[in-house]
């Protein structure tokens, strides 16, 4: 890694959400085979799963013995209120020992875990202490610890994403696609075939990807398996964007759930640009890098009126497809403001990653042009 004024807070991001992933891999495995206890609905309807918090709890308990525990700022997505329930005793136990098992794993990763297993309290203390609201000024990191939790029970796309802001930008991104499928064209192969878990031990799938603001890079790294230890550079791989600027050849990526995003309005707006192929539905941010690593040359994202999107479902995956050569703002032509606490305040309408310039502006074009007639 090139000595830059965050290299040390990379260096630990990425190994840390390599760990998170080679955790969830097994959880998720797991969950699919025996144990739908495992997922609970929170209060919002929304799901939330072992590997939710116990990544959480773990890339807490591990940014705070990197850094300075008494100043760090995470803004993460979970909370305790469920797990400290008296009925979650035993999920509460389940993540528990998951949390254990990945931090006596640290070793490999090139990291120091706890001298002794930490006991529920400090765990639940680790996962309460992501409770920061970001903001405007200093450093936060952003976490999100299992994006598309839909699609991680599923047994299909999500991702460990961990960014860190620093007066309001975003500096690091660090995305753990742990079902991404590495090969080249892999995304769209897989949609077809859907078969992500038997690919699984073939090391076919699963890559973290990682840059930080300003270097015009941004790499991708395989995951590691078995009792292998993580070296830098890990076989990482230079990643960049699509040159595809033909709207004809073009590649559109949008959320699975219509609910999370307007189908009919995005399939609207493609036909106005002249998009031929069929949509890829993906879920998570993998979307985003599916972009970064020049899969596919368009997300877009129109949420119903009314909700507001969190920075950590953005953060990560916007400063990847940024670095990576392409371009990510609101429907409106502006960039994305992680500056204003937990939400994207004042995004206008929804959001438009592209691989390249002019996709973007046509995109844009079209969106005006098709707003009015809309229900949005
Ligand atoms: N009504 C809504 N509109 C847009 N996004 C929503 C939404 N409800 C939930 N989301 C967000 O969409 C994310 C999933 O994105 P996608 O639809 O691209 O897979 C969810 O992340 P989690 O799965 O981490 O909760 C959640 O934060
Ligand atoms: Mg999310």
């Amino acid at each position: 890694m090139e000595k830059g004024k965050y290299s040390e807070e990379l260096n630990v991001a990425v190994r840390v959400v390599h760990m998170a992933c080679s955790m969830c891999e097994k959880v998720q495995r797991q969950l699919l085979s025996t144990n739908p206890d495992q997922v609970k609905s929170k209060d919002d309807d929304s799901l939330v799963t072992v590997a939710d918090w116990s990544v959480q709890a773990t890339v807490s308990w591990m940014l705070c013995k990197a850094f300075d525990s008494q100043k760090i700022s995470i803004v993460a997505e979970e909370d305790i209120q469920t797990l400290s329930k008296s009925e979650s005793k035993s999920l509460l136990a389940m993540v528990v020992s998951a949390v254990n098992a990945c931090l006596a794993e640290a070793p490999r990763f090139g990291l120091q875990g706890p001298e002794k297993t930490l006991d529920a309290s400090q765990i639940l203390e680790a996962i309460s202490k992501c409770s920061s609201t970001g903001g405007r000024l200093g450093r936060h990191w952003v976490l999100d610890p299992v994006d598309g939790t839909l699609g991680f029970v599923r047994g299909d796309q999500y991702a460990v994403a961990l960014a860190m802001i620093d007066d309001g930008e975003v500096v690091i991104g660090v995305l753990g696609c742990p079902n991404y499928p590495v090969k080249d064209d892999g995304l769209n192969k897989y949609s077809q075939q859907n078969v992500v878990m038997s690919r699984i031990s073939s090391g076919e799938v699963g890559c973290v990807m990682y840059t930080s603001k300003g270097s015009r890079k941004a790499w991708m790294q395989p995951l590691i398996r078995s009792d292998k230890r993580f070296e830098w550079p890990n076989s990482a791989k230079l990643i960049q964007v699509s040159s595809i600027d033909d709207p004809a050849l073009a590649t559109l990526c949008e959320p699975v759930e219509k609910s999370n995003s307007d189908h009919s309005f995005a399939a609207g707006v493609a036909n106005t640009v002249g998009l031929r192929k069929k949509p890829l539905r993906v879920y998570s941010m993998v979307k985003y890098a599916a972009i970064a690593r020049g899969e596919a040359e368009i997300y877009m994202r129109f949420a119903r009126s009314g909700y507001k999107e969190k920075i950590w479902d953005h953060a990560a995956g916007v400063l990847l497809v940024q670095e990576a050569g392409g371009m990510v703002t609101d429907a409106g032509g502006r960039p994305l403001d992680f500056s204003k606490g937990i939400y994207l305040e004042g995004l206008d309408r929804g959001i438009i990653a592209c691989s390249g310039f002019k996709l973007h502006q046509k995109i844009i074009a079209a969106v005006y042009a098709s707003w009015e007639s809309s229900n949005l």
